[in-house]
């Protein structure tokens, strides 16, 4: 039994084995190793507490973003007053166009110059495919501290993304083969 469960009478017991059962499930799912000192820790304090929102859009990667629209337009039926024009992301060095579904979005990524982030995706995917999820995050120097701390690593810095707030990528290779986006956003 730990030290922390001992001392401090049952609430404490009750809060660890929440906390313990967190740490034991993100142990599980991402196959990682936690660092060694979390287990002690006050629940909370470094897990569990970047909030994790609702989904802000699923990305996906095409060669030619007005084709994929059309696509969407015509033949899923999606209605043109919920789909943006396509809009150069030149900091990301993609283009994209955004469908609106109500509770979430689809996210178009042609890209966009000769070092576009998603060459390389679609070289190996000649016909498109999803390319990452992003998730709404309350805090985001808070996520990325949480992220860090277990181990998985960022994709370049913090940059504002197309919906004009705080992104961050996460590496696909510690998040069960998922590119992630995180974009800081009240929902
Ligand atoms: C506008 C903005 C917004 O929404 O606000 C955006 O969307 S910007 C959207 C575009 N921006 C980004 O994607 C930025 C973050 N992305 C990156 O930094 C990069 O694309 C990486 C994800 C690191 C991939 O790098 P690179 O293209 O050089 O490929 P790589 O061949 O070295 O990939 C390393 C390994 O990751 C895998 N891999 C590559 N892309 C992947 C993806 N999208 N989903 C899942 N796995 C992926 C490869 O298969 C490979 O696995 P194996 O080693 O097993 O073969």
């Amino acid at each position: 039994m730990l030290p922390i469960i001992r001392q401090t009478g049952f609430s404490a017991i009750k809060r660890s084995s929440r906390f313990l059962a967190t740490t034991q499930r993100l142990s599980f799912s991402t196959g990682m190793m936690l660092k060694e000192n979390a287990k002690t820790e006050t629940p909370g304090a470094k897990f569990n507490y970047m909030q994790l929102g609702t989904l802000n859009h699923v990305a996906i990667a095409t060669k030619d973003a007005n084709k994929a629209k059309l696509f969407y337009e015509t033949v899923l039926g999606a209605n043109p007053a919920n789909i943006s024009e396509k809009i150069p992301q030149e900091e990301h060095g993609v283009y994209t166009v955004f469908i609106s579904l109500g509770n979430t979005k689809i996210e178009l990524l042609e890209p966009l110059g000769e070092k576009s982030p998603i060459l390389k995706f679609l070289e190996a995917n000649p016909n498109g495919g999803i390319h990452h999820i992003c998730i709404n995050v309350k805090d985001i120097n808070k996520a990325v501290e949480q992220v860090k701390a277990n181990n998985v690593r960022t994709l370049g810095n913090i940059k504002i993304g197309a919906h004009g707030l705080p992104v961050i990528f996460l590496h696909p290779k510690d998040c069960l083969g998922v590119l992630i986006e995180l974009e800081e956003s009240k929902h």
